[in-house]
């Protein structure tokens, strides 16, 4: 029978009961507005030993599209959207703890392309939508976070999960990530030489966890695979693109379409004259947007890499990996897809009419952008332990750190 300390459990809901709740558990949470979309991710942590890093206990994750930069002429509209996504963390969050659970909002590419005054009229609304939420809201608690963090995030969120931030025999991995509008790429160096011949600014020092990190991170605004898109079809740097129509020989000859990007109408269509689809004109094109433009670092070639995002999407969309469990490919893997699906593109583009063009922009973007050889493994993941490879969990153990909430 309960002891005579238990008597008080049924006058309270299991997750507030004072015998349930773990004295040293503790909750975040963490809007990723992309480019594309907008998710939040609640983390709950326990503090088993203070010597230690918090462990994460599990997290809760959800997001919507579009993104937060489509509502560019609609910031209260935009608001509403993180309105409804911070309802669910408070089915999520006991309410005994919403007081200290701090919720922050970082976005990305999509409102660092917008105009200043536009993103800014988004990001007030949003704070408003937090201030009246019963969450923690900390100082700058709704901003635009700059590329080289972005990567550094992502790169700490899948090195802590994949356990390689504590202990002994460390054995950091890389990280690609390729959202709409930029692109990521994050390691850890291990010869003086690659630190030697990399530009100041793509070198990031910082703390975690009582180790001291120098990375190499960039971000590549405009180098996204939306926004490579808008490059290929040389839509990127038009004002006002309504009215034109781009074309392409990535795109099925007779495709004559819309699209909707960042608040932009795009009209596009494929190259109507014989001879000029497939794989090679295709190449050669999206080539164009990448070649040259992007710092290769000799190292990379002797590395492996974890890839998500947009590499996962597409990856999948093609049957190259399982949606579920990912899987390893090698760059020359996404070459082969491109030039199936470019030099066959009525079977292939009942579902995207972008496939073609996005597989020879992922191909040229590794390739002939970063530098990989064609043999350099993929590592793409989804989640790890059942959480999300995103830089939103590596801003949360930084978020929580400069709380004071964890070491
Ligand atoms: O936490 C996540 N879980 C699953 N997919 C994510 C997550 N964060 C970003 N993505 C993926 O990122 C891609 C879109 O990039 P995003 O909208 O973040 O653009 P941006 O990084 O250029 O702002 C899509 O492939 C989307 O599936
Ligand atoms: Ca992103």
């Amino acid at each position: 029978h309960p002891s005579p300390e238990m008597w008080f459990q049924d006058l309270f809901p299991p997750s507030v009961c004072p015998i349930n709740a773990n004295v040293n558990n503790f909750y975040g949470i963490m809007f990723d507005a992309g480019s594309t979309g907008t998710r939040i991710h609640i983390y709950t942590f326990v503090q088993k030993n203070p010597e230690q890093p918090p462990e994460l206990e599990g997290e809760i994750f959800e997001s919507v599209k579009p993104g937060l930069s489509a509502y560019v002429d609609q910031p209260e509209k935009g608001a509403e959207t993180v309105r409804g996504l911070l309802e669910m963390a408070k089915g999520a969050v006991p309410p005994s703890y919403w007081k200290e659970t701090p919720v922050v909002l970082k976005a990305t590419a999509g409102l660092r392309l917008l105009p200043a005054p536009k993103a800014q009229a988004l990001l007030s609304e949003v704070r408003e939508v937090f201030e009246e939420s019963p969450f923690l809201v900390p100082n700058n608690s709704v901003s635009i976070m700059d590329g080289s963090s972005e990567g550094v995030l992502a790169w700490i969120t899948v090195n802590f999960l994949t356990g390689q931030l504590y202990g002994q025999n460390q054995q950091t991995v890389g990280t690609l990530d390729l959202g709409g509008a930029s692109t990521q790429i994050t390691f850890l160096p291990r010869s003086e030489e690659t630190l030697e011949q990399t530009p100041v600014d793509f070198v990031t020092s910082f703390e975690m966890f009582n180790s001291t990190y120098k990375l190499y991170t960039h971000s590549y605004l405009g180098f996204g695979l939306k926004a490579a898109r808008l490059a290929t079809l040389g839509a990127l740097e038009m004002e006002a693109a309504d009215g034109q129509m781009f074309r392409s020989s990535c795109l099925p000859k007779r495709l004559e379409a819309e699209w909707h990007f960042a608040g932009v109408r795009y009209q596009y269509g494929g190259n109507r004259k014989a001879g000029e689809t497939g794989f090679e004109p295709c190449y050669s094109e999206v080539l164009k947007v990448v070649q040259g433009k992007l710092h290769q670092p000799d190292e990379i070639r002797r590395n492996s890499f974890y890839a998500f995002s947009y590499y996962y999407d597409r990856a999948v969309d093609t049957n190259l990996i399982d949606y579920e469990k990912g899987g390893v490919l090698e760059v020359r893997d996404f070459e082969r897809k491109a030039k199936e699906v470019c030099d066959n593109l009525d079977r292939y583009t009942s579902a995207s009419p972008f496939l073609c063009m996005d597989l020879s922009y992922i191909t040229a973007l590794l390739k002939e952008g970063f530098g990989f050889g064609d043999n350099t493994l993929l590592q793409l993941t989804k989640k790890v332990n059942n959480v999300e490879t995103s830089w939103a969990l590596g801003a949360t153990f930084h978020l929580l750190q400069s709380l004071g909430l964890s070491r």
